[in-house]
């Protein structure tokens, strides 16, 4: 694993000029110190040693009270800068991972927990502030201010110089060791709060299941268990963290005590150093090690923090990596060629021997060479579970097949960019996503455009959403989705149909309820379909009677596989699992 990660090579390079800032407040600060020092020993040395009256060195004392003054100022930038540094770095970090979401391939997108996701993106972002804050500023102090102490003492007294010389790099080296330690642990706690969070939200939105079946209990203990993974975690590191400090202590204390020792025989039995020498650098020893010591503990939380951001990066890669075809499908649209303003519309669709699988040896879809008619009102049928859905989303986009093409007007779908292509197709699904908003806001989103509030009344009004609305007491502003009314199934798919008049699709693509509809919501329904239909290719996933007899065209799917298409009376003659399946339907009543 690399040591740094790109995402903090990114930031630094961003931030250079505060990084430059950064090294030249810690040049100004090893100065102070030292300063700090010198004026000290000089005044202690003046009054106590050569008993000078306290007037005689006012001016030394005012200028250590001006040095002491600087060096406050000059700690507090340091950190002022590193906070400002931890603050850009999160917003960037955050923004890139939005982006990376928003970019990312639909497949990709909908892939993992939601709750493992934002947990990467608040708690590990908020983790990757102590690398910043603390750890980077440390780390330029530390390789300046020792460097000048050192200087001085060796000036002064080389056996000092020697032993602290010798010391440090117990310290260095002892945080390298449980720092090392430390990333690891960092990185198993994210990965255990990120299950956490999955497991919570996961909960938390299938409560009435899990309620209903009388698995609430079971779930509970499913928290429990992986909160305490997580506690556990953290426990870990933290108990690494207190025995850092303790050896950190420990270490210094020795090493002081060595210095002062030796500077005590130079000083007292062989008289080799005057008072003001050893008194300057017993002055110096502690800021020397206290520094070292600072740095061990902001080494610990640097280490924790890339724990954090390797968590935040591993999921950019993978998200990169899965949105990788429609970077291709981006460039592709660059180069001018294919681009589907160029199409004429409604498409006509053409499957070219699809094959797709979830999974390696599990149901696996797949189609001979077919083409959908321009304008053409299509059904899919089958069994449940024939993979239906499962082409609807092929033609859709939002799955890719593994071998064998998607045409549209015999271009390959592939070198259209994804969002001209959502541009220009409507998918009604049988549950919409009704977001936390009002009903005006959640039809507004059926376009990328600014829409006015009539466009919005127009198309509710053709999906047939206008009684709703006016039964409201709020109107078009009435809250629905989280937190605000819910929604029939009827109403959420005139909801959907509402976006699509906004949009006035060339294709769209309709997956029909399976639940039966009241008669009314459903002659609804088909009449706003049967007008937002007119000039689109339309293919539903059909379950009623009704939509599969009137449609143009057929595809009869069977166990994944498309084995036949026509219309409804060329297939009740040539398919004999088609005229079984509408023999079972008519005896179920459904005609
Ligand atoms: N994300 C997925 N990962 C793995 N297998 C899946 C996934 N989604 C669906 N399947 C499987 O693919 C097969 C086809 O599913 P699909 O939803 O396309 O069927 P369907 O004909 O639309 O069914 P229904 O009419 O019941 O909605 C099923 O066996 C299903 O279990």
């Amino acid at each position: 694993m690399k040591g740094k990660t790109s995402l903090i090579s990114q930031q630094m390079s961003v931030q250079r000029n505060r990084l430059a800032i950064l090294a030249i407040l810690s040049l100004g600060l090893s100065v102070a110190i030292v300063g700090q020092a010198v004026l000290l020993a000089d005044a202690v040395q003046r009054i106590f040693v050569q008993g000078e009256a306290l007037s005689s060195v006012v001016a030394l004392l005012g200028a250590l009270l001006a040095v002491m003054a600087v060096r406050s100022l000059l700690s507090y930038g340091n950190g002022r800068i590193g906070l400002n540094m931890a603050a850009t770095a999160k917003r960037n970090m955050r923004s890139a991972l939005l982006q990376n979401m928003i970019h990312a391939s639909i497949p990709s997108a909908i892939r993992g927990q939601a709750g493992e996701k934002v947990s990467i993106a608040l708690d590990a972002v908020d983790e990757a502030d102590s690398y910043f804050s603390q750890y980077m500023p440390r780390m330029i102090e530390v390789s300046m201010i020792p460097v000048l102490i050192l200087i001085v003492v060796f000036t002064q007294h080389a056996n000092s110089g020697f032993i602290m010389l010798c010391t440090a790099p117990f310290i260095p080296l002892f945080m390298i060791l449980a720092g090392l330690k430390t990333k690891n642990k960092s990185e198993e706690k994210y990965a255990q709060l990120a299950e956490f969070s999955g497991t919570f939200l996961n909960a938390v939105r299938g409560l009435v299941t899990l309620k209903i079946f009388g698995q609430a209990r079971r779930q509970q203990q499913e928290i429990e268990r992986s909160s305490m993974g997580y506690r556990d975690a953290t426990m870990s590191i933290l108990r690494i963290a207190f025995t850092n400090t303790f050896m950190l202590e420990t270490i210094v204390m020795l090493s002081i005590g060595i210095v002062a020792l030796e500077l005590a025989i130079q000083l007292l039995i062989y008289k080799s150093i005057t008072f003001h020498t050893a008194f300057l650098i017993l002055l110096l020893v502690p800021e020397y090690y206290s520094l070292f010591k600072n740095t061990g503990t902001a080494f610990h939380t640097g280490r924790t923090s890339m724990g954090a951001i390797r968590k935040v990066e591993q999921m950019m890669v993978e998200t990169d990596g899965k949105s990788q075809g429609l970077k291709e499908e981006q460039e592709g649209t660059r180069s001018g060629e294919s681009r589907l303003d160029t199409i004429v519309m409604p498409p006509s669709i053409g499957l070219d021997h699809i094959r797709f699988r979830y999974l390696p040896d599990s149901f696996e879809l797949c189609t001979p060479s077919i083409t959908i008619g321009q304008g053409q009102n299509v059904a899919i049928v089958g069994k449940s579970g024939s993979g239906k859905t499962t082409l609807l989303h092929l033609i859709a986009g939002l799955l890719r097949p593994d071998s064998g093409e998607i045409l549209v007007n015999g271009n390959l779908i592939s070198q259209f960019a994804e969002s001209e292509w959502f541009e220009r197709m409507s998918y009604i699904t049988q549950h919409p996503y009704i977001f936390a908003g009002t009903l005006a806001e959640n039809i507004a989103i059926g376009t990328g455009r600014d829409v006015s509030r009539a466009e919005i009344e127009r198309a509710a009004s053709e999906a047939g959403l206008a009684d709703l609305a006016a039964q409201l007491e709020h109107g078009y502003d009435t809250l629905v989705g989280e937190g605000g009314r819910g929604l029939s199934g009827g109403e959420q798919q005139r909801l959907a149909l509402a976006r699509a008049f906004l949009k006035r699709p060339s294709l769209i693509l309709f997956d029909e309820p399976t639940v039966g509809l009241d008669l009314y919501t459903e002659r609804i329904l088909q009449k706003s379909l049967n007008t937002l239909a007119q000039g689109a290719t339309m293919i539903t996933v059909a379950h009623r009677l009704y939509t599969i007899q009137h449609a143009d065209n057929i595809l009869f799917m069977d166990n994944g596989v498309l084995v036949g298409s026509g219309r409804h009376d060329e297939l009740l003659k040539t398919l004999p699992q088609y005229a079984e399946m509408i023999q079972v339907q008519r005896e179920g009543g459904l005609a």
